[in-house]
């Protein structure tokens, strides 16, 4: 990272923001942070006061503003998306322009820039993908697969990460939990027994520094999660904000949503190689050949699960409770609750 400039797309988002601040210390020379709200751009200039941060507005739907913020780039952290799950119900063809199409003009531009690495970040929800979210980014993982197939030369190293749900994260279920807390409104729980994978925002930076530090063309890297129910969670966090017995209202399963989610599919972890805290799954280099496909199978794909939100390590109350805690935001609270 030394002197080396990197363009983050979607780069005033969490993600955006903490991979920023970790870079500043780095060493990095500049950072580009290409995005289309100048509020957001304009409270984060103010907000890190560092000339090596220079804003581009643009679209990654508009290859001219990708280009323009690639000029000079080594590296890519491709965070741009349309990710919430309802949104992208309702107008799915804008999934598809800014998660489809948008990733595509990122690798695009980024070869023709000469970018030496390109980081993809995707969701846990692309896999067996049930909502057009899901349906969008698994589109851009094939897209950006498809590009290191193809493009086995290529000087540009491309390579993906899949995360689960990031605590905390702006608009997710944890806020919410609190807020209703802190006004004295009963939780609402969608399924008891629901699980979701449980990821920090610092531990999601990690994955896609290790995936920028290790990839090889086309590679797909997991970091290993656990899980919890969403009963488990609403009661985790009601205790650390001193209500033992929090009443819970059933809301039902909201549109497009899984039971449990999965971060690799049984093919992908017949291939995932294990190290340590992340699952790497090279590319699926098999040629277009259409007899490949059509008469050759893959029998040990049989004897693997998914890995899944249901089937990995899965928290207790208090081990919940003991992650929470380790967030900022929990601590604050369970400070100023006691
Ligand atoms: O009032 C509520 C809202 C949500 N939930 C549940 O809480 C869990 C988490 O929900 P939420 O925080 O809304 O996250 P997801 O819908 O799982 O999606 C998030 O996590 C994905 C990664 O899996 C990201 O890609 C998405 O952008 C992000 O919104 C789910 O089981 C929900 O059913 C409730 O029980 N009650």
């Amino acid at each position: 990272m030394q002197g080396a400039t990197v363009t983050i797309t979607g780069g005033t988002g969490s993600f955006g923001s903490t991979m920023v601040g970790h870079l500043l210390t780095r060493g990095v020379g500049e950072v580009h942070i290409l995005s289309r709200d100048e509020t957001k751009q304009d409270d984060m200039r103010t907000r890190f006061a560092d000339s090596r941060l220079k804003f581009f507005l643009g679209d990654v739907r508009d290859p001219d503003s990708v280009a323009d913020a690639l000029i000079g780039t080594d590296f890519v952290f491709h965070a741009a998306a349309l990710k919430q799950v309802p949104s992208c119900e309702f107008f799915p063809q804008q999934a598809v322009k800014t998660n489809v199409l948008g990733s595509h003009n990122v690798v695009e531009a980024a070869a023709a820039a000469g970018v030496r690495a390109v980081v993809f970040l995707s969701t846990d929800k692309a896999v067996y993908p049930v909502n057009a979210m899901g349906m969008s980014k698994a589109l851009m993982e094939k897209t950006a697969q498809a590009f290191a197939r193809s493009h086995p030369g290529s000087r540009t190293t491309v390579s993906l990460t899949r995360y689960g749900n990031v605590m905390y994260s702006r608009g997710s279920v944890i806020p919410l939990f609190v807020r209703q807390l802190q006004a004295g409104l009963p939780l609402t729980v969608t399924e008891p027994r629901m699980t979701r994978f449980l990821m920090s925002l610092p531990e999601s930076v990690g994955l896609v520094e290790y995936a920028f530090t290790h990839a090889e063309p086309g590679d797909l890297f997991v970091r290993k999660a656990p899980a919890c129910t969403v009963e488990v969670l609403a009661r985790a966090v009601a205790s650390l904000l001193g209500v033992e017995a929090p009443e819970l209202k059933r809301i039902g399963t909201r549109h497009g949503e899984k039971l449990h989610e999965t971060l690799l599919s049984r093919e992908e972890m017949v291939k995932a190689q294990d190290r340590g805290d992340y699952f790497r799954v090279p590319l699926d280099a098999r040629s277009l050949q259409y007899e490949l496909y059509y008469e050759e199978g893959a029998p040990e794909a049989n004897t693997f699960d998914d890995y899944t939100s249901e089937n990995t390590t899965r928290l207790d109350l208090e081990q919940t409770k003991a992650l929470l805690l380790q967030l900022p935001e929990f601590q604050a609270l369970a400070g100023s609750a006691r």
